[in-house]
């Protein structure tokens, strides 16, 4: 039992890696599913076609079985592109050229019609609403044509009107649900998939500045530092505290407080070039990354923008003020981790606060030495 059991997950979930988005892999799956379902009941059908001499049936069914597989097989193929695509066009290929036989000729005694509700469901999983409605249209046009051809004997049995007429609006019916279906399961699906992207933004982003917070940066931070290594380019970080923040806090309120740190983040934004990024590493404090930027450039983009900070008039309400802010700098090698680095950087922090604020430590004489 459990051998079958661990055969069939195998199966279904042939194909699927680890790479692939959700929808993908659960596409995969799906086709896998349908292809089993689709040999082994084409199969026993075929048989029992034999069984009641019924060649001509048997033969198709047989076919159809064989395709069937080779949907499946299509996913052990190790070179070829989007397997998935492949296997779900055959998959589709094979039910329509069957459901139009089993029309044409009615099946085992002219049951084989009944089949075709499985279509809609099918047709829209694999081929997305639009194609759906394309594919499905073609598709009724031509069972139509078939059915109420004027040509005598185009089928190779004949249904009562009563039957083609209920047959076809039926089908209708089932399509035009199932493409409701799918229409709302497709706005289900953008909406989570936006959503989840809006989570995903957030859990990187400070709300009150919009700037990346603690967690985005140290994923910039990783992403640049292994970038930085790979080309051996330099790399600097900058740690930057505003100056008696406490005083605007104690003095204005903290709502004011929380408006000037979001003046300061365009502030800062305004004044880095595209590829660096600033982040609110925490309360006042706001750490920079400057991707190919030796500490020696660093200072002079550290001094622009503390310049650029203490002659902004900051405002909220009636309240108008003047910031000043400390900042550290330390250059991240091959030598330096970014721990290090940071570490560092917050030493120099120190010592400008200490040095009197509004200044960049470590200062320029000392970075040429
Ligand atoms: N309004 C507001 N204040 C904050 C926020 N996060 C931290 N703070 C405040 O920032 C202040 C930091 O004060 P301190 O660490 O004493 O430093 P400081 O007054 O800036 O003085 P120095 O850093 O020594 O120049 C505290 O009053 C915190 O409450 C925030 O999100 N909004």
């Amino acid at each position: 039992m459990m051998a079958i059991k661990q055969w069939f997950i195998d199966y279904i979930h042939t194909g699927v890696h680890a790479q692939q988005d959700d929808e993908t892999r659960r596409q995969i799956t799906v086709a896998n599913l349908f292809s089993l379902l689709g040999w082994s009941i084409t199969l026993a059908m075929g048989a029992a076609a034999i069984w009641r001499y019924n060649y001509p049936l048997a033969a198709i069914l047989l076919t159809a079985s064989a395709l069937f597989y080779s949907s499946h097989f299509v996913f052990k193929i190790k070179r070829i592109h989007s397997p998935h695509k492949i296997s779900s066009k055959l998959l589709l290929g094979c039910l329509l050229v069957l459901m139009v036989f089993l029309i044409f000729t009615g099946g085992h005694q002219k049951t084989g019609p009944l089949w075709i509700y499985i279509l809609p469901p099918v047709v829209f999983f694999f081929s997305g609403l639009r194609r759906g409605v394309y594919l499905l249209s073609g598709f009724v046009l031509l069972i139509a044509l078939l059915l109420f051809s004027p040509l005598e004997n185009i089928l190779l049995v004949s249904y009562a009107i009563e039957f083609k007429t209920r047959f076809l609006y039926s089908f209708l019916t089932v399509s035009l649900l199932f493409a409701l279906y799918e229409y709302s399961r497709q706005q289900s699906y953008r909406d989570i998939q936006r959503l989840s992207q809006e989570f995903e933004r957030q859990a990187r982003h400070d709300p009150l500045t919009d700037l990346p917070n603690r967690r985005g940066m140290v994923e910039h931070l990783e992403y640049e530092f292994e970038r930085a290594k790979r080309s051996r380019q330099d790399m600097t970080v900058m740690l930057c505290d505003i100056d008696f923040f406490k005083r605007i806090n104690d003095n204005y309120g903290h709502d004011t407080g929380d408006h000037m740190l979001q003046q300061i983040a365009r502030v800062f934004e305004n004044a880095l070039r595209g590829q660096d990024i600033v982040s609110r590493w925490g309360g006042e404090e706001f750490l920079f990354l400057l991707p190919e930027t030796n500490a020696h450039d660093a200072f002079i983009l550290a001094e622009k923008v503390r310049k650029r900070v203490a002659s902004h008039l900051f405002s909220h309400q009636n309240v108008q003020l003047n910031m000043t802010i400390s900042i550290g700098i330390s250059e991240v090698s091959q030598s330096v981790t970014i721990d290090q680095a940071i570490n560092l950087a917050d030493h120099f922090l120190y010592q400008a606060k200490t040095a009197g604020r509004n200044r960049t430590m470590p200062c320029s004489e000392h970075l040429s030495q």
